[in-house]
């Protein structure tokens, strides 16, 4: 790793010299949280978002990876997902079929993806009543400090506008503190109908990681670790705070060369 560092309640940074030295950190980092996990509660609840996301985690589909993580304790959930049919293009169900669920012994009855013959609103309630269920039997982990699941790992990719999930900017999204999964329909990134995570549930896990590559998003990097100031708390991915849990930046040297350098430490 060229840099690492961290920021007092913004979480460690790790900021890696190349795209291949990011794809093996995080597929370390992933690989020993599911161990962790399974050996903890027997089973591993990881959530994921769309993007560029799974392209980074390409390497768990290969060795060592694919032989030593127990791929049969993994129940796969999207901490947001477009509202389209799951063999759509735009679909992050088919994004992480094709690119790793297909590519590992998951077992096809512990992946969870939203019903998509419904409505964004009812995609929404019909996820969270299957997140409660399966919250009930405790293969998703319940917090200890209010009643929201508590994921063992929650991975978010970071828009160049800051948002993370699909909460965008000043979207009354962000606002929501009953529902563990709601919906919207004005998406300014395409699609527009999209369900998500609030940030209860998101602050609720164990781990989160973001993930960010490129130098397009490196102003909302800046924004949402930096102490910059008034204008940086409306940026969604600053509001990600886990009470008890951690949060990882993986990012490129691009994405965080607008970092300030106090945060930071060579390795
Ligand atoms: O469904 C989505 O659109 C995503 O979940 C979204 O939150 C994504 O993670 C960011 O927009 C970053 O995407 P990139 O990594 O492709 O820039």
């Amino acid at each position: 790793m060229a840099l690492s560092g961290g920021h007092k309640d913004r979480g460690e940074l790790r900021i890696h010299e190349s795209l291949d030295e990011l794809k093996t950190d995080l597929a370390d980092y992933i690989a020993e949280i599911s161990e962790a996990s399974v050996k903890e509660r027997g089973v591993f609840a990881i959530a994921l978002s769309g993007g560029s996301l799974i392209g980074l985690m390409g390497k768990l589909c290969e060795a060592p990876y694919n032989k030593t993580v127990d791929w049969s304790k993994w129940y796969i959930f999207w901490a947001d997902e477009r509202v389209v049919a799951k063999n759509h293009a735009d679909s992050n169900y088919k994004l992480a079929k094709d690119g790793l669920l297909s590519k590992v012994p998951i077992v096809p009855s512990h992946v969870h993806s939203i019903n998509d013959s419904m409505s964004a609103e009812e995609a929404a309630d019909d996820y969270e009543f299957v997140i409660r269920q399966l919250v009930k039997s405790r293969v998703v982990n319940v917090s200890d400090i209010s009643d929201c699941p508590k994921f063992d790992l929650i991975l978010l990719g970071l828009g160049p506008d800051g948002h993370v999930a699909s909460m965008f900017p000043n979207h009354s999204a962000l606002n929501e503190r009953e529902e563990w999964v709601t919906f919207i329909t004005d998406s300014p990134k395409p699609p527009p109908e999209r369900i998500t995570f609030t940030l209860p549930v998101i602050n609720s896990a164990s781990n989160v990681a973001v993930v960010v590559t490129g130098d397009s998003k490196a102003e909302a990097v800046h924004l949402a670790i930096d102490d910059v100031g008034p204008e940086s708390s409306l940026i969604p991915a600053r509001m990600v705070q886990p009470a008890k849990g951690k949060l990882v930046w993986f990012l490129d040297k691009p994405a965080a060369s607008k970092l300030e350098a106090s945060n930071l430490s060579s390795k």
